[in-house]
């Protein structure tokens, strides 16, 4: 449950990652300490900003480099690699393309998700059977977005070993059924100006992303450094700026996590208004479950809330393509 909380923890991952291949992690100091931060800020915001994270500043920066690069160009050039149905829902969408609260959303985005191959999880997974849809122009974009991809996979799942310790699991407990096999999302976003009367498409709202929950563990967000416009909801309602920090991710907790720790974590709301006279751009990577998996309270989590599950059982396959589904009007 969150709690009033007026600013967002930073918490140096480092000491985690130093033993995420020991499988005594849960005895070390340095780790201990970590995941008590994590607990406390999983339980308290549902957001954290991490540093000590291994990700170079200089690819960090790369990729938001080349995001800029890609919504700068002509809106005929961005929609070659459009998003519909048909390319299972990967691709370019255009600002105000995605609705939330059914509202048009003011941003422009690449949506990317794990590869899904034909038949590979039934009629379940057909929405987004596909491969993802690159652009040719930057000519660097795939490589490095790739690479920043393969990163940031490793990266969440360590995260994750953090907080399965805070939850006093053991530090592989998301591996296997859970999420040994992760789905993950990564969706490469661009926030016109408030003010920005160049764009063809004139601003409808200034609701650059409407209030909404992450949908399946762990967002690792990478976000432009001198815009702030990312806002956390804390308890009372009031909206709390995650004031870009540079060099960190900004991380928070998604639903699928929320059901896991019986609520213990919550999945924060949490929305996006770009007031700025500049264009901001993020790119926000979500680690998943496995796209089958039934997701309920874990035991360790249910004895810590009460002893009874509050939370229903999900299989987040479903949970995301309903998201999915209905986050497009096509
Ligand atoms: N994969 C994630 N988390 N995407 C977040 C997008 C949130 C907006 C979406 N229209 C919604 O209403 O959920
Ligand atoms: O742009 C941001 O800072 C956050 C984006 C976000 O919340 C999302 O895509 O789920
Ligand atoms: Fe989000």
């Amino acid at each position: 449950m969150a709690s009033d909380f007026k600013t967002i923890p930073i918490i140096d991952i480092s000491p985690l990652l130093k033993k995420s291949d020991d499988p005594n992690m849960s005895e070390d100091k340095g780790v201990l300490e970590v995941c008590n931060l994590l607990d406390r800020a999983c339980k308290e915001a549902g957001f954290f900003y991490v540093k000590g994270h291994g990700i170079p500043d200089s690819l960090i920066n790369a990729v938001k480099d080349v995001t800029h690069d890609f919504f700068d160009l002509p809106y005929e050039e961005k929609n070659k690699i459009k998003l519909s149905a048909v390319t299972g829902y990967r691709g370019y969408q255009r600002i105000g393309e995605n609705i939330t609260l059914e509202v048009p959303d003011m941003h422009e985005a690449i949506d990317c998700y794990r590869e899904v191959t034909p038949g590979m999880y039934g009629a379940l997974g057909k929405s987004l059977e596909g491969s993802n849809m690159w652009p040719s122009n930057p000519s660097n974009f795939k490589l490095l977005m790739e690479e920043y991809l393969s990163l940031l996979i490793d990266l969440s799942r360590r995260i994750m070993q953090g907080i399965s310790i805070a939850l006093s699991g053991s530090p592989n407990m998301f591996e296997g059924e859970r999420a040994g096999d992760p789905f993950w999302v990564m969706r490469i976003i661009g926030y016109p100006a408030l003010s920005d009367s160049t764009n063809a498409m004139k601003l409808d709202n200034d609701i650059g992303c409407g209030a909404h929950t992450d949908y399946g563990l762990l967002t690792l967000v990478n976000q432009d450094d001198d815009i702030t416009a990312l806002q956390v909801r804390n308890r009372s309602g009031e909206w709390i700026s995650a004031v870009p920090i540079p060099g960190t991710f900004v991380c928070n907790i998604g639903d699928m996590l929320k059901i896991l720790s019986n609520g213990l974590y919550e999945s924060t709301l949490h929305r996006v208004i770009n007031s700025s006279p500049k264009y901001r751009v993020s790119v926000a990577f979500f680690l998943e479950p496995n796209f089958d998996a039934a997701i309920e309270p874990l035991e360790c989590c249910i004895q810590h809330t009460g002893g009874i599950a509050k939370l229903e059982r999900a299989v987040y396959g479903e949970h995301l393509v309903g998201k999915v589904l209905t986050n497009f009007i096509m």
